[in-house]
């Protein structure tokens, strides 16, 4: 034995034998100071790819793996602050993957292991928050621990007694003489900025994300400062379990403690084979945010029980549990700098700009800020190493600074006093108001920029071809001198003579800047609707094509693009719905726009005002001489009360007193939906002659049918009359 060692050990490199000790240093360090100090300096995924690089190196040199190699521990064993308790049962931690290769291999593994044996996986939700191990005795909370190194840990029992959700005593059938309770202490993410705010308005360090201010919110001396975290429990495990005979699986076991009044996950699920495994798996991927705490994966445990003990665990972690990690969504990047951004409102809003990170699949270099107090509330300084989440299609944001990395060269950010944009003076608009903006809304080139865009964009007009770009090179071109567009009032005055000597900077999409030319490093300039030979680029003979057929949208989405502050899509139409016409809305006193569903009085002020102004007024006549009718024809399909609201209405067959077309408007007038296939959900199908399989389908579903008779009631007398009318079921 003592030779094998011997050899084992010579036939490791110096310079292997090296690396392994600096990077096991690293490894430790780290965990302290995300165990102990509860502020790691480092991303998750970045400490992972350590921990796997010193694998890997282990797997080279197996002489490299001795015991004490933080590769074949659950953590260090620290002195902290706490008094030190032993586990009855060791607490373990998992081992990872990232793929499905490795899923399927330990999957293939316990199959290897188990024979013919029948067996299922419990797949539960890997939550992202800190272990803790409850000990019930006779029922009694008598002591909370944190896992430590697994065997032991420390005592944070008065802590834990202040999180509501978990109960002092147990209550129910079969309540055993001693239970280890397994469970995870998670922040919740919507009350994170609010921790946050809190502690830097006090002159405290911030915590970097969620699973640092659960751990740090638990592990306070002051058990009084536990109690006024938001804190939560979910459970996971089973340790040691005394006085209760007869427990085959985990989920049975789950079951159990759920009656006993413990937290246990609604979101669990037992699945037969490995298809099963994944469908979870993806459909988790997928719905990662609509769960009530953060996820980091997803944990598949063999359910029976008895299995799991064949099994067994390596010193380390089961052999009967894997993690499948999602790819992480939180990153540690250096915040470069902090930018003001001038919206379509003229509202200035600071934004991050980062060392470019790949995150959740893409690169990201700017997040959203909001406004100056929320960086003062996030307590991020420019130069700051931070923690930068990217949550699915969310915008890119800043949770919080990784302050232990500071050196003294951060600087705070101060708002600027003028528009970065056309240096007017930048101010609140009203007293209270946190946002300041920029007065200058006419000829801001950023406001009229943002302002065109959203105009020309999916809300409102919906013209192809039109997006940041052309808005860009239409408001402020290099030439001419004077741009196509003074303001919106011209954008149907475009002609092809005024587009194309237009010249502009080409424009990196993502940051707006002008892309260089990296040969001679000079900005790129080029006309933007012609091409070399001078003539109109095809996309914009479409493009003037598009707006003229804007013209026709409806008036919702013209009083959308209008951007008056507070005057959104449901606002538009809402207006759109009572007026009818941009004139009758101009024409309106404060008292009866307020009186309108969906519209009241800060958007009637707001709407009273945006007319006072001159050239507001002079967008709505420019626009109606260019043939925009700025109206909505009268029975518009919102009109009036919707004494239908609520139902779903399929039409089939042939009508003699109404077109397909006609009973449609009359049916959604009134407020139904209206639909082109029969379900169970549907209310009522509407048959004429020769109604075909939809006519089937609805006395297969039983679903109320009507002839144009029960129609004309429907419409008349409502649904309760109309039921009555319905033509009898076949049966
Ligand atoms: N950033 C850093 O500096 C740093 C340092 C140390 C550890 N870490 C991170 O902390 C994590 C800790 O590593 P680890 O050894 O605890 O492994 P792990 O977090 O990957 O897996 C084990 C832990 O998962 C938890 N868990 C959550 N849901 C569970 C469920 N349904 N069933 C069972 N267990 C569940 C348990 O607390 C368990 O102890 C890793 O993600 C690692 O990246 C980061
Ligand atoms: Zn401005």
């Amino acid at each position: 034995m003592a030779g094998d060692k011997q050899q084992a050990e010579t036939a490791v490199p110096a310079e292997a034998r090296e690396k392994h000790a600096r990077l096991a240093e690293q490894i430790e360090e780290h965990r302290f100071r995300y165990y102990v100090n509860d502020a790691p300096v480092v991303s998750d995924a970045e400490f992972d790819r350590l921990l796997k690089t010193l694998e890997a190196l282990e797997d080279e040199y197996p002489g490299l793996r001795t015991p004490d190699s933080p590769t074949q521990k659950v953590a260090g064993a620290y002195e902290t602050e706490f008094t030190s308790v032993q586990h009855r049962e060791r607490m373990l931690s998992l081992d990872n993957t990232f793929n499905d290769d490795d899923l399927a291999a330990w999957a293939e593994r316990i199959h290897k292991e188990l024979g013919e044996q029948e067996y299922h996986f419990l797949c539960e939700l890997k939550v992202d928050g800190l272990a803790v191990n409850l000990t019930y005795e006779h029922g009694r909370l008598t002591r909370a621990a944190t896992r430590g190194d697994g065997r032991t840990g420390e005592d944070i029992t008065p802590n834990v007694r202040t999180i509501a959700e978990i109960p002092d005593r147990l209550h129910g059938e079969r309540v055993p003489g001693l239970v280890e309770i397994r469970g995870e202490v998670y922040f919740p993410m919507e009350k994170f900025a609010e921790l946050n705010e809190r502690l830097v308005a006090a002159g405290d360090k911030p915590f970097a994300n969620p699973r640092n201010a659960a751990a740090g919110s638990l592990r306070q001396k002051d058990p009084r400062v536990t109690a006024g975290r938001p804190l939560h429990m979910v459970v996971h495990g089973i340790g040691a379990l005394e006085g209760f005979e007869g427990l085959n699986r985990l989920s049975e076991g789950y079951d159990l403690l759920k009656t006993w009044g413990l937290p246990t996950s609604p979101h669990n699920r037992v699945v037969d084979d490995l298809d099963g495994v994944r469908e979870f798996i993806a459909y988790y991927g997928e719905n990662r945010h609509s769960v009530e705490h953060e996820i980091d994966g997803v944990v598949v445990k063999l359910d029976e029980i008895r299995l799991q003990g064949r099994l067994g665990s390596t010193a380390r972690a089961p052999r009967w549990a894997i993690a499948y990690k999602y790819a992480p969504e939180e990153v540690n990047t250096r915040l470069i700098d902090i930018k003001v951004g001038v919206g379509r409102t003229g509202r200035v809003t600071p934004y991050a700009q980062v060392e470019p990170v790949t995150v959740a699949g893409s690169e990201v270099e700017f997040a959203t800020l909001h406004n100056q107090e929320v960086v003062k509330a996030k307590g991020v300084l420019i130069g700051d190493m931070v923690v930068l989440r990217k949550a699915g299609d969310v915008i890119p944001e800043i949770l919080g600074p990784v302050v232990d990395l500071r050196d003294g060269s951060e600087r705070e950010f101060v708002m600027p006093a003028e528009c970065p944009e056309c240096g007017t003076p930048l101010r609140a608009m009203k007293e209270g108001d946190i946002d300041l903006r920029c007065p200058n809304a006419r000829t801001c080139p950023a406001q009229l920029r943002e302002r065109v865009a959203y105009l020309a964009g999916r809300e409102c007009l919906d013209i192809e071809h039109f997006g940041g770009v052309a808005a860009a090179a239409l408001t402020r071109p290099l030439e001419p001198a004077d741009p196509a567009l003074v303001d919106e009032g011209d954008l149907f005055d475009l002609t092809v003579e005024k587009l194309l000597p237009i010249k502009a900077y080409v424009l990196d999409p993502d940051s707006g800047l002008p892309k260089r030319d990296p040969k001679t490093g000079e900005e790129k300039v080029v006309t933007v609707f012609a091409n070399q030979k001078g003539e109109p680029k095809k996309n914009t003979l479409a493009l003037l094509q598009k707006i003229e057929e804007a013209k026709a949208r409806p008036l919702a989405r013209f009083l959308n693009g209008l951007s008056i502050r507070h005057v959104g899509p449901v606002a538009a139409q809402a207006l759109a719905r009572e007026f009818r016409s941009v004139d009758r809305i101009e024409q309106a006193t404060e008292e009866e726009l307020s009186n309108i569903d969906g519209v009241g009085g800060i958007i009637a002020t707001a709407l009273k005002e945006w007319f006072a102004e001159e050239w507001h007024r002079e967008i709505i006549r420019k626009w109606k001489a260019a043939g925009v009718p700025l109206e909505d024809e009268s029975t518009g399909e919102d009109e009036g009360p919707r004494p239908l609201e609520g139902l779903t209405v399929v039409v089939t067959g042939t009508l003699e007193h109404h077109t397909r077309d006609g009973a449609k408007d009359a049916l959604q007038s009134r407020g139904a939906k209206v639909t082109g296939s029969v379900s169970k959900k549907t209310s009522f199908v509407v048959v004429g002659e020769n109604p075909g399989s939809k006519y089937d389908k609805a006395m297969q579903l039983k679903v109320p049918v009507l002839n144009e008779d029960g129609f004309a009631v429907l419409l008349e007398q409502g649904p309760d009359a109309a039921a009555e009318a319905a033509l009898p079921t076949e049966e």
